[in-house]
């Protein structure tokens, strides 16, 4: 079984996946994505994006993080995955899933699933450019405005050399709205030879069973649901499943650590910001996330949210 924690622009950056593969159970990350335009981008691009690839490609536990590009143009894709490559991804993962419009109306994302072609030519170039011993892997959606161009997609990916996929079981047009369709991960692992990982939707261990009796797969990918529950991977790998083995308490000093770093690393306006982001998914799975995202409202001095958090929890 692998547990992947998901690319997620805005939310999962560096600083949350430092936080999130804290807790054990996670087998490797993917970066934002990073854009490719058209020129060969420079290095510190790349670092700025992903700044584990100034260790080793790995988070502080030791996490492999794989790097994420976004575009269209199979030459420049190509040169900017081998300089992925260059700086030490281990995989370089390329993205055809992107509902974002200003992603797509610059022909990037999902909007490149109705085009097979394009895709097997981006796939084969980037394959071809990047040195044999780095995996090529892609995460696509099932369609655009609809599933048509599911299998036609996922076969030009891997006849282009794709070594893995993941399905994000949804279309453009169904963005993120619940449910996702696991049943289309697996038509679509019937007609690819390479492995196939599913994504969409598994906030719970319950989800995780559904999902891979669904979908007849074992590996998934998590986005939301591990920043919500940020020991779903754990609980996933506990052989009954339904132990909670993280609580409330072993969050605190990894939330209080987070919004350190945030605060290193991030404008200062936008730090509560963030650290509002997070308490907002938590709270989803914690009660005790509740009160600090009502107590945020008026907690917006960030020595104070930080005592807050590392305050002994009261008797
Ligand atoms: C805020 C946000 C940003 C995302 N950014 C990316 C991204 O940069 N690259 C990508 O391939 N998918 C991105 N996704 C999609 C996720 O990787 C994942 O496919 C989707 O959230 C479904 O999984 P989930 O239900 O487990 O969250 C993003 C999703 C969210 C919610």
């Amino acid at each position: 079984m692998r547990l992947v924690l998901a690319p997620m622009e805005g939310l999962a950056d560096n600083v949350m996946r430092d936080a999130l593969t804290r807790v054990p159970g996670v087998d490797w990350c993917v970066s934002e994505f990073i854009r490719v335009t058209g020129s060969l981008l420079p290095r510190r691009t790349f670092t700025r994006v992903v700044p584990e690839l100034r260790n080793a490609a790995r988070t502080r536990s030791g996490v492999p993080v794989r790097v994420q590009l976004l575009g269209s143009d199979p030459v420049s894709l190509a040169d900017n995955a081998a300089r992925a490559a260059e700086l030490g991804a281990p995989v370089v993962d390329l993205n055809f899933g992107c509902p974002a419009k200003t992603v797509n109306r610059h022909r990037g994302g999902a909007v490149l699933l109705e085009e097979p072609e394009l895709l097997f030519q981006i796939m084969s170039e980037v394959r071809k450019t990047v040195p044999a011993q780095v995996p090529v892997t892609a995460k696509m959606r099932l369609g655009v405005n609809d599933t048509t161009p599911a299998i036609a997609a996922a076969q030009a990916l891997c006849s282009g050399g794709a070594a893995e996929l993941v399905v994000h079981a949804r279309t453009k047009q169904q963005g993120y709205r619940p449910p996702a369709h696991w049943e289309w991960i697996a038509r679509i692992a019937e007609q690819v030879t390479v492995p196939v990982i599913a994504n969409g939707e598994i906030w719970s261990v319950a989800d995780y069973l559904r999902c891979r009796q669904v979908s007849g797969l074992q590996d998934v990918m998590i986005g939301r649901g591990l920043v919500a529950r940020p020991d779903l991977a754990l609980q996933i790998r506990s052989a009954a499943g339904e132990v909670a083995l993280w609580h409330w308490a072993d969050m605190l000093p990894i939330l209080a650590d987070f919004f350190a770093e945030v605060r290193r690393k991030v404008e200062p306006k936008h730090a509560p910001g963030r650290l509002k982001q997070w308490l907002g998914y938590l709270r989803r799975s914690y009660p005790e996330a509740e009160s600090l995202y009502g107590e945020l409202r008026t907690l917006l001095d960030p020595d104070a949210i930080t005592a807050r958090l590392l305050r002994p929890p009261a008797r």
